[in-house]
């Protein structure tokens, strides 16, 4: 009886890999400049479907390297963020929460997405989005912002609920989007549990 190898585990970055946390740093800039509803302090935006995208897809290492290579090309001052604001101003911003909170949220979605395959279906990857997309990218972002502006009354604590519809709406596209690519490519290419 033959018995396959594990597959390889920490096997550092290839240059594939490179390509794909490349690209879907891109995706998060493209998303992130397509819309913006300024409904307050805090936009309504497309970012987060980028980065539940990358960290479905591409794990607990890669998907945070994709928000964080976004993450740099901003801080470095490209114009990449709604409004065409970059440099290391929005960090210390009202959104800053929010941009740290995405590098741990893909962090947890990639590790809870992981820890599904091979037997990830549309409703666990939501609750793989849900909770690391907006959860965790809340619960640093909502107080970050309150601090900022000065205002923590719970009114405004709870100012959140208005991204809610959204985001869920978002973490549903990102599950269906990787539950059919998962279904597509049953056989996970090299790294991607793990990676
Ligand atoms: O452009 C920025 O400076 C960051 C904006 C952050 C927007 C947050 S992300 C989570 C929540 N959902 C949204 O649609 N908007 C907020």
């Amino acid at each position: 009886m033959s018995t396959s190898p594990p597959p390889p585990r920490n096997r550092g970055l290839v240059p594939r890999d490179i390509a794909l946390i490349a690209l879907f740093a891109a995706l998060i800039a493209v998303l992130s400049m397509t819309l913006a509803v300024p409904i307050g302090p805090v936009p309504i935006t497309l970012q987060t479907l980028g980065v539940m995208l990358a960290a479905s897809l591409l794990g607990p290492t890669r998907g945070p390297l994709a928000v964080l290579t976004f993450l740099l090309l901003v801080a470095v001052g490209l114009p990449l963020l709604p409004g065409g604001r970059g440099g290391l101003a929005p960090f210390a911003g009202v959104t800053g929460g929010y941009l740290i909170g995405w590098v741990a949220g893909a962090f947890v979605i990639g590790l809870l997405t992981a820890r599904m395959l091979p037997r990830y279906r549309f409703w666990w990857g939501l609750l793989c989005n849900a909770v690391g997309g907006i959860g965790v990218v809340y619960l640093v972002g909502v107080p970050w912002s309150a601090v900022v502006t000065g205002d923590t009354s719970l009114a405004a604590l709870l100012g959140f609920a208005v991204f809610l519809p959204g985001d869920i709406a978002k973490a549903a596209i990102a599950s269906a989007v990787a539950a059919g690519v998962f279904r597509a490519y049953p056989v996970p290419p090299a790294g991607r549990p793990t990676a």
